[in-house]
């Protein structure tokens, strides 16, 4: 463990921390991928072929070393901007299916969600920060991307 001295107190450093946030996002959307017909998509997707909407839950997870003199590796609201703009300006109260061009040729699952979020994210977040993102689509399904 190595030290830092500052008017002649020692502090720990070299000791890394996780800092998790949650945001909620309305949107709507509907299962359909465009490489199957109609009849494979209805077979496929069930009833979430068709249009409906989830308060998503998005919790983002990041890490770093704690900073001895400041205490944390990150301010909250650092990373509570970051959110707002990677994730609720281009998703909440939006079609994900029509507003958001990402989703024109991906099938907006919850999956692919965590991986929209993730690389909006990896644009604003200093490199290997990011750690997980978590998004509950409902109470009960939830995703963990964690990149790769
Ligand atoms: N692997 C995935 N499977 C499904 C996804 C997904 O994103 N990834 N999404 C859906 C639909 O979007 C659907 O909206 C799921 O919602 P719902 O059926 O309401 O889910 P619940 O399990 O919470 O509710 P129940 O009432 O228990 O069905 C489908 N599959
Ligand atoms: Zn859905």
């Amino acid at each position: 463990m190595q030290t830092v001295a500052r008017e002649g107190k020692l502090s720990p450093a070299g000791r890394v921390a996780f800092l998790s946030r949650t945001e909620i996002i309305a949107a709507a959307h509907r299962l359909n991928s465009k490489s199957l017909s109609d009849a494979e998509n209805k077979k496929l997707f069930g009833k979430c072929n068709q249009s409906h909407g989830h308060n998503y839950t998005v919790m983002v997870t990041v890490r770093g070393e704690i900073n001895p003199i400041s205490g944390m590796f990150m301010n909250i609201y650092t990373l509570q901007e970051h959110m707002q703009e990677a994730i609720m300006k281009p998703l909440d109260h939006k079609n994900l299916d029509q507003d958001v061009a990402y989703f024109a040729d991906v099938v907006s699952t919850t999956e692919n969600l965590a991986v929209y979020i993730w690389e909006s994210l990896q644009k604003c977040l200093p490199a290997g920060c990011l750690y997980k993102v978590k998004v509950y689509e409902s109470d009960k399904n939830f995703i963990v991307y964690k990149g790769g």
